[in-house]
């Protein structure tokens, strides 16, 4: 006989089988109850073989299920007799059937008490309610951050900025916020999130600057359980997916990779994506919002940039403001900083009337990050609760007078000296004091910038 038909095996499955199982035959007795069973209900299994049902379960409902043969899945049934009296039980009976006549009725207990069936449906319930908990709170915390509120400032130049931010908002197009470093391009990608109808969905942000060439695909696109070597076993929702019905923003992305390039322009295209690993595409709703503090346009041309994505992405564009161009605002923004940092240490500080002149004639480079750094060092460093000009770092006190247009009774190579030293400390500014970056951007070896720098007073850099 070969192991199909091997009958003995099945049996020997169903007695090591963890859960009470029965069988029950045409002519109403018991065929068949296994290990488990039998441990329920406090018998030896061999005893009741041969048995009416209901000399051993006065009221089972196979007998009627035989001549029904319809299957009871999930059924309530409440016993009468012996060491499980008025316990109730959860049952499945499904009746086996040839040729329209009833074989025999196979009985499956699913729970051996209510109350696990209960307990088991309450910590289910709990875990729900915790994952709808959970779930508001991380979309409150990804979708809310910042709102348009949170931009600061009354001048001309931030209310057209809010205006623009408005309109962008109200449509689905992908936006390109272009600017310089520091200027809030991260704020206003909140703003236009919290003020489109998605606001009430996900804000995901995305630092293509900050993420390992090797690593790009998984974090946008997910992949499926151990796709590769260190993946996790369940697999992980990629930005994309985690984004779903919200909005992605895509800051740095004049960091992205050729590669990566090609793969965002397709997810573009196409509006679905296909998780590492895996043959199933799933669909994406998810409004783009990219950033960038590079010439997307130079980089277009110098080939580092797709023209193709590049055009998809600037559908819509904001150009951030630098602080240079909406200095009234200056006032607001360190009243802010100030009061922030009261909040944070509980001593009031403010600013002479000769500072504010001082920090409106400056050109930060670095824009409002610049002036959040400043600001907290002036708080830091002085010692009373106003802050003089004393107290404000000499590149900004003296930026009118290293201004690459005055001129100075001290010659020419003073000037020019002066000047040097001045593009320097601007473009180091710039380059978060990156010597190597600085070096590039000005187009001189490392050793010449570092003789130019020895000239500079450390209050200065
Ligand atoms: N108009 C503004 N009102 C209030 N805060 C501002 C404003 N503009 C910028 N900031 C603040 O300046 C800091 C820098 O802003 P943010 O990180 O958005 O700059 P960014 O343009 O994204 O810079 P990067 O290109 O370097 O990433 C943040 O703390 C931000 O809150």
């Amino acid at each position: 006989m070969n192991k199909e038909n091997d009958l003995s095996i099945y049996k020997k499955a169903l007695e090591v089988f963890p859960m009470p199982v029965l069988l029950v035959g045409a002519d109403e007795h018991i065929l068949f109850m296994n290990k488990s069973y039998g441990e329920f209900l406090g018998i030896e299994p061999s005893s009741v073989i041969g048995k009416h049902v209901y000399e051993v379960i006065e009221n089972s409902r196979t007998p009627l299920v035989l001549k029904t043969q319809k299957a009871e899945y999930a059924d309530r049934h409440k016993y009468t007799q012996g060491k499980v009296k008025d316990r109730e039980i959860i049952v499945h009976r499904i009746p086996i059937v040839e040729n329209g006549k009833s074989l025999a009725v196979f009985g499956l207990l699913m729970f051996t008490s209510i109350e696990d069936l209960m307990a088991l449906a309450e910590k289910n319930q709990k875990i729900n309610d915790e994952l709808a908990y959970y779930k508001t709170k991380f979309i409150e915390l990804q979708s809310s951050k910042y709102s348009l509120d949170s931009i600061l400032g009354h001048g001309v130049v931030i209310q057209t900025l809010k205006e623009e931010i408005v309109k962008v908002a109200s449509v689905r197009s992908t936006v390109l916020i272009t600017g310089e470093s520091g200027v809030g391009k991260e704020l206003i990608a909140h703003s236009i999130h919290h003020c489109s109808e998605r606001h009430e969905r996900m804000f995901v942000r995305v630092n293509c600057a900050a993420i390992p060439e090797n690593l790009f695909e998984s974090e946008f696109f997910g992949y499926v359980g151990g796709s590769f070597s260190g993946a996790s076993k369940s697999g992980k929702m990629g930005k994309f997916e985690l984004a779903n019905g919200g909005t992605l923003f895509l800051d740095e992305i004049g960091e992205l990779p050729v590669f990566m390039q090609s793969k965002l322009l397709r997810v573009l295209q196409e509006r679905e994506i296909t998780r590492i690993g895996g043959n199933q595409t799933i669909p994406v709703d998810v409004r783009i919002i990219a950033a960038t503090n590079r010439n997307l346009g130079k980089m277009v041309q110098d080939g580092d940039f797709r023209e193709d994505l590049y055009y998809r992405l600037n559908i819509l564009n904001i150009k951030a403001p630098s602080l240079r161009e909406h200095l009234e605002d200056i006032p607001e923004l360190v009243e802010d900083i100030l009061e922030g940092l009261k909040n944070e240490n509980g001593t009031k500080k403010v600013l002479s009337k000769e500072v504010y002149t001082i920090l409106q004639k400056y050109s930060w480079p670095g824009n409002v990050r610049e002036l959040n750094n400043v600001i907290s060092k002036l708080y830091y460093m002085s010692d009373g609760d106003e802050i003089t000009a004393v107290h404000v770092p000499r590149h900004i006190r003296y930026a009118e007078r290293v201004s690459p247009i005055e001129t100075t009774e001290e010659g020419l190579d003073a000037m020019v000296e002066e000047l040097e030293k001045h593009l320097v400390i601007e473009t180091l500014r710039k380059n978060d004091n990156n010597i190597t970056k600085t070096a590039n951007f000005l187009k001189i070896s490392r050793p010449r910038l570092y003789r130019i720098m020895e000239k500079i007073s450390s209050e200065e850099l």
